[in-house]
């Protein structure tokens, strides 16, 4: 078989970020090729939630380059460009924090998402006009579908805050792919999950990868997780990249090692 040469979905480079006196990016760099899992990783406070957070469209940075590489589309420099903008072009992202309409079903949360799909928009989704009723259903069909995937399908009905914790987590992800994302961000997936809710997140996450075709950018602690699950592996320590390379590598390094043990070894 003729090997495939890997293809770019992501690339960050020079990322700098400033806030007031505090320099939380510092020329940061990482790429993510498609179809691959792709770990960010490093200290308490080395800049990762402010990566994200500039990629999509939550914070402006203050310098840098991110491109994307949708499939079949164009690539394009997305700096500065609004958060839906960005939903809209293809990036999809959870929260450290879970982030759910506690009050709304499973469902309602789902359908939210998919709303920057449809022509009608939430406004119209909840004006519910006669034009828009047809698309309703279509977005409900197609959110439950995404909720079956993720093993959710029985909880259609409940309230959000209803869900234990891990189920939660779960929601969030399935709100992200009914953007239809081709890059999923996940901002600490395993947090407060048990060791059991981990393995299946990661089963989960590998499927989504296969079945839905999509490349995924992480920020894990959970260090288990992310030697078994990813393909790449990216270190930020203090706003910059110290090293970048397959989990075993990245184990391995000394660099790594030092950021995270702040000594020699
Ligand atoms: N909105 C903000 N205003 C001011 N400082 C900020 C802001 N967001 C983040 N910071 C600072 O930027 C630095 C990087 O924070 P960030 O949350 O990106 O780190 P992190 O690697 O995600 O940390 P953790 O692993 O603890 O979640 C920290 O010093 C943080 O206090």
């Amino acid at each position: 078989m003729i090997p495939v040469p890997p293809f770019p979905v992501l690339e960050v480079t020079n990322l700098t970020m400033d806030f007031g006196g505090l320099r939380a990016l510092n020329g940061a760099a990482l790429s993510v090729n498609r179809g691959d899992i792709v770990a960010l990783i490093g200290p308490n406070g080395a800049g990762k939630t402010t990566f994200f957070n500039c990629i999509t469209g939550l914070y402006r940075p203050s310098s840098g380059d991110i491109f994307i590489s949708p499939p079949g589309k164009k690539r394009e420099r997305i700096n500065g460009l609004k958060v839906h903008d960005v939903t809209k072009r293809g990036l999809a992202r959870t929260f450290q924090n879970i982030r759910l309409f506690q009050n709304m079903t499973v469902l309602e949360n789902v359908m939210l998402g998919r709303h920057c799909r449809s022509s009608a928009g939430i406004l119209g989704a909840v004006l519910r006009g006669p034009k828009t009723r047809q698309e309703e259903q279509d977005i409900a069909r197609h959110s439950y579908a995404i909720l079956e995937k993720m093993g959710l399908a029985d909880a259609v009905n409940l309230p959000a805050k209803n869900l234990p914790y891990g189920a939660q987590r779960r929601l969030e992800i399935a709100r992200a792919l009914a953007t239809e994302p081709f890059l999923l961000l996940l901002d600490e997936p395993a947090a407060g999950m048990n060791p059991q809710e981990t393995r299946e997140l990661e089963a989960l996450i590998r499927k989504i990868r296969d079945e839905e075709q999509l490349s995924i950018l992480l920020i894990e602690h959970d260090m288990k997780l992310v030697m078994s699950l990813c393909d790449r592996v990216t270190v930020l320590d203090y706003g910059q990249k110290i090293a970048e390379g397959t989990p075993r590598e990245i184990r391995e390094n000394p660099d790594v090692i030092k950021a995270y043990l702040g000594e020699d070894i």
